[in-house]
């Protein structure tokens, strides 16, 4: 049977996640999606758009969608649903989870890669994070959950923008983006958009797609580690360095990014020693980590890519015939140890 893929949601409080789930559940999209949710209560699903009663722990939607909600645990949930799919109980031809706004969603990535049974059904598609437009500002200077769920996004949808300056979006968008380079950004507006942009986005799979702005990378050349203000934003924060550039940086988020770039091919023995010891010592911190490599004995593009102190690799396409090959990778962790990645690293280079 052909794996189903999986979605994870997530997102802080009241960011939009059961607004987006909830046109999922009653367009008529054509697609069956089957929905785990923490719980539903009826304010969030109408009775009239159930075919079965909501007493049930999975139901049925008019539109063909099946929501599910967990009692147990999600793995649970995910063994009943495949099982219920394998027998004919239930057609759906994938998954969305929605964690809730307080959860890391770490440990529910990690459900797909650890339990075997769940790795024999589901594919882990992508996480994508809902951010508030109006709120995360704040929510991002006070909760660890809400950096995380930013840190481990695959696409990121800023909801509430049109409550907000234009202003205040843009400085919200380049504060995500140093948080997490590698994720897109999306402004969604009442959970309106378009399935093809939430699925199959293959943001966790292995390919050959390293999402970076370049201009980041052009930026970051010179601004290592902090993320910078709004023009003009008042701020005064002691831990601010003023570098002369026009603007002025800070320190506050902690979880941060940042990209190695390396033009000599690595040494595929060397390499998985270190990143197999590093992940060792901080997997807990290093939230995603991605990278296509050039690496010595193939011709073919090196993809890697973790989360926590799960690490993978496969072969990608060959590097083009005029395609520089450069070696780029992107941590995305909590207060990660970039000098020693970045030195331990270049010791791993032919
Ligand atoms: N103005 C505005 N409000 C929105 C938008 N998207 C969602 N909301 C509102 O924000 C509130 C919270 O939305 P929910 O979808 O319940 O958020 P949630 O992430 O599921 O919240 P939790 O379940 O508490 O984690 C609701 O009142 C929504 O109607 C948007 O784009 N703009």
């Amino acid at each position: 049977m052909a794996l189903i893929p999986a979605t994870i949601l997530t997102g802080f409080l009241g960011s939009g996640k059961t607004t987006l789930l909830k046109r999922i559940l009653t367009e008529a999209h054509g697609q069956k999606i089957a929905v785990i949710e923490n719980e539903f209560g009826e304010e969030n699903i109408d009775s009239d758009i159930l075919v079965t009663e909501s007493k049930e722990q999975i139901v049925q939607m008019s539109n063909g969608c099946v929501c599910c909600t967990i009692r147990e645990d999600l793995r649970e949930a995910l063994q009943l649903l495949a099982a219920k799919k394998r027998q004919g109980l239930l057609d759906f031809d994938r998954v969305v989870i929605e964690t809730t706004g307080l959860a890391d969603p770490g440990p529910v990535a990690q459900t797909f890669f650890m339990d075997d049974e769940i790795a024999e059904s589901y594919l882990l598609d992508s996480i994508l994070t809902l951010v508030d437009a109006k709120h995360a500002p704040q929510q991002l200077n006070d909760r660890q959950e809400a950096r995380r769920q930013v840190g481990f996004a695959d696409q990121i949808f800023i909801s509430k923008s049109e409550l907000v300056s234009a202003e205040e979006t843009d400085a919200l968008i380049h504060r995500l983006k140093h948080m997490n380079p590698r994720a897109p950004q999306q402004k969604v507006h009442f959970g309106d958009v378009p399935l093809k942009d939430i699925f199959d986005l293959r943001g966790f799979n292995l390919n050959a797609k390293l999402d970076i702005d370049p201009d980041f990378l052009k930026e970051d050349d010179h601004d290592h580690h902090d993320h910078d203000h709004a023009h003009g934003e008042a701020c005064d924060h002691p831990s601010h360095k003023h570098e002369g550039h026009g603007h002025h940086h800070h320190t506050d988020d902690d979880v941060k990014s940042f990209v190695y770039k390396a033009d000599r091919a690595f040494d595929p023995a060397k390499l998985e020693d270190f990143l197999g010891a590093i992940v060792n010592i901080y997997g807990p911190r290093m939230l995603r980590y991605k990278g296509v490599l050039n690496m010595k004995g193939t011709e073919r593009k090196v993809i890697f890519q973790g989360v926590h102190q799960l690490m993978g690799s496969d072969l990608g396409p060959e590097w083009g015939k005029d395609e520089a090959r450069q070696s780029r990778m992107v941590f995305i962790g909590i207060e990660l140890p970039r000098e020693i990645l970045e030195q331990g690293l270049e010791q791993c280079l032919v």
